[in-house]
């Protein structure tokens, strides 16, 4: 894990909870990048010097990162192209502010192409208006590579914008993908779940736990999954289990679309498990829950939503109570875990499998031929066989979604 120093800026004027949360989340996106936080460095904002770190402070930086043997400072919040560039020649060691810091998250998580496409174009657009003060720096230091090369500075603006219109039209053409992947899904029989909520809830943990608990599913042609999906059985129904990027707090606008795309995954499902941090304070649990809800509202179609109240083992029982009775108005569905010590499991997976698309329960017979028999194997692939049968005629007790019961029964005799 690489070392880094994170630089905490304070603005008076602004109320202490405020940024206190924001340094906060920067430890956890920190964290969720992989880092190793080796030290903090605090700094006072003075009105009257807008944008200014002090030489004092950069000065104290270059200490701290050579005592501490820091590769990396990331500062909580957006510097200039020239700060980043006179800090990081001070420091000899790289420099990067809180929305690079994000980028990096959604890179390393975007798993579809679109997402990948979509983080990309948000760097892009990040990155435009510092493309030029970048290179005329660069050349004003003379740094070899960079002399003599006329008009380089223009053709390197050039070059990203024209990378931004290209990424656009791809997005623009790879837009259809998803329906398609989950109608391919739910014809193999699978139900999708995926774990949705604020960085720091605990959802990768809840993610391993249930892998590690329940049975996994073979199935070829699930064998290119990504890291983060697993194809589990829940009372033998066979489910798709995914994990995703956490929310994060005060996106910037262009970086929603990037943002949103790590969640495709999400939109797709048909139970959407929310986990909430019950260690939080009551007023944060309430506002995550109320933004969550409207993430999904306008891009999901009928899945359920279920809220999974994790780390209820950080919380005593008392304020525990107080807090779900505070918050069970705004949760159809509400269950209390602890992903670290798998309590609360079994209600919890009782509560995904009742919200599972609806499947139906049905008798079937059939005669002995063999296209009987390709039948049943179908069946064994759509559905779950309870019983079967074989006598004078193939019976089954079978459940499945009422499409595929419904093809089944004209063949029924
Ligand atoms: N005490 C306690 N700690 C937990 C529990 N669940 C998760 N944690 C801890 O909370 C921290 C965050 O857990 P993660 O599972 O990484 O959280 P996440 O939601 O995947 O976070 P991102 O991937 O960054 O969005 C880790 O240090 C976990 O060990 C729990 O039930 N009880
Ligand atoms: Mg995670």
């Amino acid at each position: 894990m690489k070392k880094v120093i994170l630089v905490q800026r304070n603005e008076p004027g602004t109320d202490h909870g405020t940024n206190e949360r924001k340094f906060v989340e920067l430890k956890e996106l920190a964290r969720a990048a992989h880092y190793n936080v080796v030290g903090v460095l605090t700094q006072t904002r003075y009105p009257d010097r807008k944008y200014q770190v002090g030489r004092g402070k950069v000065d104290e930086l270059a200490e701290l990162v050579e005592a501490l043997d820091a590769e990396k400072v990331i500062f909580n919040h957006q510097l200039s192209t020239t700060q980043i560039y006179n800090i990081s020649e001070t420091c000899k060691c790289e420099v990067i502010d809180r929305f690079n810091l994000i980028l990096e998250i959604f890179a390393s998580r975007a798993t579809t192409r679109r997402a990948k496409l979509q983080v990309e174009l948000a760097k892009l657009q990040y990155e435009l208006p510092k493309a030029r003060a970048i290179v005329s720096l660069l050349k004003k230091d003379e740094r070899p590579g960079f002399m003599g090369l006329g008009g380089y500075e223009d053709s390197y603006e050039q070059d990203v914008k024209k990378r931004i219109v290209r990424i656009r039209n791809e997005i623009h053409n790879s837009c259809k993908g998803g329906e398609s992947l989950r109608s391919f899904r739910h014809e193999r029989g699978f139900s999708l779940v995926a774990l949705a909520g604020y960085t720091n809830a605990g959802k990768s943990t809840l993610f391993q736990s249930l892998v590690k608990e329940g049975v996994e599913v073979e199935d070829m042609l699930f064998t290119t999954l990504s890291p983060t999906t697993r194809s589990l059985s829940i009372k033998q129904r066979r489910v798709l289990l995914t994990d995703t990027v956490g929310f994060i707090e005060d996106l910037p606008h262009w970086m929603v679309d990037a943002f949103r795309s790590t969640l495709d995954e999400i939109f797709l499902a048909d139970v959407i498990l929310l986990v909430v941090d019950m260690s939080d304070p009551l007023d944060v649990i309430r506002q995550k829950l109320v933004v969550s809800h409207d993430i999904f509202w306008k891009r999901t179609e009928g899945a359920e939503i279920v809220a999974v109240l994790n780390k209820a083992d950080m919380v005593d029982p008392d304020d525990l109570e107080r807090k779900v009775d505070a918050i069970s108005y705004l949760a159809p569905h509400l269950v209390l875990v602890s992903a670290s010590s798998g309590d609360g499991f079994e209600v919890l997976l009782d509560t995904i499998y009742e919200n599972l698309p609806h499947w139906s329960r049905s008798s079937i017979s059939l005669d002995m031929s063999e296209d009987s028999l390709s039948i049943v194997s179908w069946l064994y692939d759509e559905g779950i066989v309870h019983s079967i049968d074989y006598g004078e005629y193939i019976v089954l007790e079978v459940e499945a979604r009422e499409e595929i019961l419904r093809k089944v029964r004209k063949y029924s005799i």
